[in-house]
């Protein structure tokens, strides 16, 4: 196998066309060596399993093509640069097989042609550099490379609209002197005209272009619009209500600060203290001069600096985006000030005493894992209950696993791995809040998400609105622990088979159990999984666990050690077996 590598490394040396190369001293590329062993010009192995991983071939007044279906038969390779040589010719497809490249740095070549779409493949992906070639044609989604932080393509002939960027997660950006024409987005992360410049059919804001008024209002407009209205519309409702307890209920209408501890639910104050130490911030939905409200904004310390100041005006001054309509609420994409994503979560019929909302919110903040997603507000009032959380980009567990993958691959080790951080945080947090019987209540793919390091984080803890009386899984357990290891149990099916969850989870677990029954094990699992080749010892063991959380409610401290040694041995396995 080492030597088809090799093979195909030197038929692609031979297809870049080294003419005067092959006299010099390290040229090295040939069939009957080593890249590893013997020095071949610029490649750069591994130490550990001895396999390529770079390869540097800059000003060698290469003059052939590039051959990606030979180079990436070396599926080990992250890095390949072959700036300022006289490359010619298009990009093939084939670049989709160098499934680990992390930068690929072509510029000052005289490539044409269209980049292929298979390029959005590279979910790896970290840095492109194309610029001063002559590509041409539409650029493909790039949107679909999530975690991309260098986009140059600047100097080509490259035409039609600019698809989607990740602007705000981008380091490097430039597309100057093209030929793009159409709108750019009014939110480009900071990346100005002189990223966009010489392209004359371009307009925006960041452009001496602007672009013409928008006529036709698009759905995402009418959301935006109906965003703003029901928002407006909560503010009315609020306001009328205060006044119309203040007048009730004069003697509680107290203005200025209090110290107070964080069993201390008097919430007219402005600022406090809790017992550990963390400040809040609290300000009123009116203001001062209305005199004291008690429904205020609670803004938890938070290590977004940006969130540190948050006022409820501004929540409501931004514009509001509806992302969904759960079962409990409305969720809201809000940008305050223009600054960070938040998100808003409107709860709905939920009967909870304020103090007992505010308390629960408290203790929750108090306990912090790393992945589970921190509260960083919320508002409460007797109609109304609002949590704010970072708004996070990658989405969840729930549109990884069934929704566009961007043609990612969502392999065996990532699942494990969000398995397991998952019921390491969930053991944390049942543990912690054991004596304050503060479960979960909500646990689905839809509230796992994905930060912008695509680490796995729980969402939305302790909003337990749920129906804690019915539903058949609840007849036989019926803490509130047993409901999120249950439930837990349903999202290891769901890794593991890749399908949806109806009816709570039921008809899955119902077909999983009938099908283990009969033993066809294999037969469950994610056709994905078994293509890429996961060990089925370690899938049947995360599935025995799974059914174990359905059928025999454990504590959820016990999952987490199986999935842990499971991950544990998934890891020893991968280092003994190299590439
Ligand atoms: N902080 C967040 N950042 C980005 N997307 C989020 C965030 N919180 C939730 N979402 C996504 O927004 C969508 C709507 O969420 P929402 O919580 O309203 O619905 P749900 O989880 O399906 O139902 P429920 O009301 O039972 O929680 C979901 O797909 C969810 O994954």
């Amino acid at each position: 196998e080492k030597e088809d590598v090799i093979d195909a490394l030197v038929t692609f040396m031979e297809n870049l066309d080294p003419k005067d190369m092959q006299n010099t001293t390290n040229w090295g590329w040939n069939r009957s060596s080593d890249p590893c062993t013997t020095k071949w010009q610029g490649v750069t192995c591994d130490t550990g399993n001895q396999t390529v991983q770079k390869i540097v071939l800059e000003q060698l007044n290469l003059s052939g093509t590039l051959d990606f279906e030979s180079v990436c038969e070396e599926t080990s390779l992250l890095s390949l640069s072959l700036k300022y040589n006289n490359l010619s010719g298009s990009l093939p497809p084939e670049i989709s097989n160098c499934k680990r490249l992390r930068h690929l740095y072509l510029s000052g070549n005289r490539f044409s042609g269209n980049l292929p779409d298979s390029l959005t493949d590279l979910a790896n992906l970290k840095r492109i550099d194309i610029s001063n070639n002559e590509f041409s044609g539409k650029l493909p989604d790039m949107s679909r490379i999530t975690g991309l932080l260098s986009f140059f393509a600047q100097n080509n002939h490259f035409t039609g609209q600019l698809p989607n960027f990740n602007y705000r997660q981008l380091e490097d950006f430039d597309v100057s002197n093209n030929g793009f024409s159409g709108r750019i987005p009014d939110d480009t992360g900071g990346f100005g005209a002189k990223s966009f410049a010489g392209n004359p059919q371009l307009c925006g804001k960041e452009l001496p272009n602007a672009c013409p008024k928008k006529k036709k209002k698009n759905l995402n407009d009418f959301l935006i619009f109906s965003g703003y209205a029901i928002l407006g519309l909560i503010v009315l409702v609020l306001i009328a209500l205060l006044f119309l307890k203040k007048k009730e209920r004069l003697e509680d209408a107290k203005i200025g600060s209090s110290k107070k501890g964080v069993k201390n639910t008097d919430d007219s104050g402005h600022s406090s203290e809790s017992k550990n130490g963390v400040t809040r911030s609290e300000f009123s939905i009116t203001s001062a001069e209305n005199g004291g409200v008690s429904a205020s904004l609670v803004v938890l310390s938070s290590p977004l600096e940006a969130v540190n100041g948050l006022r409820f005006e501004d929540l409501l001054r931004a514009p509001a985006e509806l992302i969904g309509r759960g079962k409990h609420g409305s969720l809201y994409k809000v940008i305050p000030n223009g600054g960070i994503a938040l998100v808003v979560k409107r709860i709905k019929d939920w009967e909870i005493s304020r103090d007992e909302f505010k308390k629960r919110m408290q203790r929750i903040d108090q306990v912090k894992h790393p992945k589970v997603l921190p509260v960083v507000a919320y508002y409460c009032s007797k109609q109304e209950k609002l949590l704010v959380y970072e708004f996070q980009q990658n989405g969840s567990l729930l549109a990884l696993l069934h929704g566009s993958q961007n043609g990612q691959t969502f392999d065996w080790g990532s699942r494990l791995n969000i398995a397991c951080s998952i019921a390491e945080a969930l053991a944390f947090m049942h543990a912690e809040l054991q004596d304050d019987q503060l479960a979960h209540g909500n646990l689905k793919s839809s509230n796992i998400l994905l930060t912008k390091d695509m680490e796995a984080c729980m969402s939305e803890y302790g909003l337990m609105v749920v129906d804690n009386g019915c539903g058949s899984h609840s007849q036989k357990n019926n803490s509130v622990f047993n409901a999120d290891v249950y439930a837990f149990g349903v999202i290891l099916l769901e890794l593991l088979t890749g399908k949806t969850v109806q009816n709570n989870g039921l008809d899955l677990v119902k077909w999983v159990n009938s099908v283990v029954k009969e033993e066809w094990t294999g037969e469950v699992v994610d056709k994905a999984l078994v293509v890429e080749g996961a060990s089925e010892e370690r899938m049947v063991g995360l599935l025995q666990i799974g059914l174990k959380c359905i059928n025999g409610s454990p504590p959820i401290g016990q999952v987490a050690t199986m999935i842990v040694s499971l991950k544990e041995e998934e890891e020893r396995s991968m280092a003994s077996s190299g590439p």
